[in-house]
C-alpha cells in the first residue's frame, strides 16, 4: 500500500535535505548568488548606518523571504522542466506566476530598503 511505502525520515535527515537544497541553490542558481551578494552588502550597510532593532527585523525578513522566494521559484522551474520540455500554456503560467511572486517580494524589499537607508544616505551627503 502507498502509505506503507512512504519513507519516514528523522528530523536530522530532514534538516540535512534542507541544507543540501540551500547548497544546491547557492552553487547552481545565478539569481540566488546575486541575492546573497546583495544581502551581504545590505547587512554591511546596516552595521555602517547602525540601524535599529526593528529595522534589522525588517531587513532579516526581507533577505530571508527574498532568498526563500527565489528558491521556491527555482523548485517550480525544475518541477515544470521535469514534467515537460514541450511548450505548454500551463507550464508558462506556472513559471510566470512563480517569477511574478519573486518580483512582488523584490519590490516590497526594495521599498523597505529605501525607507530604511534613503534618509540616512541623504543625511550623509
Ligand atoms: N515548457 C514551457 N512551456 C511554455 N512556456 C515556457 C516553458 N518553459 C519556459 N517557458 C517560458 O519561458 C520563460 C523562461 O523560462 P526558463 O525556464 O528559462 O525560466 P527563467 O525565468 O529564464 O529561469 P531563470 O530563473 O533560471 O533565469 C518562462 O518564464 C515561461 O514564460
Amino acid at each position: 500500500m502507498a502509505a506503507d511505502k512512504k519513507r519516514k525520515h528523522t528530523l536530522a535527515s530532514s534538516f540535512k535535505f534542507g541544507f543540501e537544497g540551500i547548497a544546491a541553490a547557492a552553487v547552481k542558481e545565478r539569481n540566488v548568488k546575486i541575492h546573497i551578494a546583495i544581502s551581504v552588502f545590505v547587512i554591511l550597510s546596516g552595521f555602517v548606518f547602525s540601524i535599529s532593532k526593528y529595522e534589522w527585523i525588517a531587513i532579516i525578513l526581507s533577505i530571508g523571504g527574498m532568498i526563500s522566494m527565489e528558491m521556491m521559484n527555482t523548485a517550480i522551474e525544475r518541477t515544470v522542466d521535469m514534467y515537460t520540455k514541450e511548450y505548454h500554456p500551463l507550464a508558462k503560467q506556472a513559471k510566470d506566476i512563480a517569477a511574478g511572486a519573486v518580483l512582488v517580494f523584490a519590490i516590497s524589499s526594495v521599498i523597505i530598503g529605501f525607507i530604511i537607508f534613503l534618509p540616512r544616505l541623504l543625511a550623509w551627503f
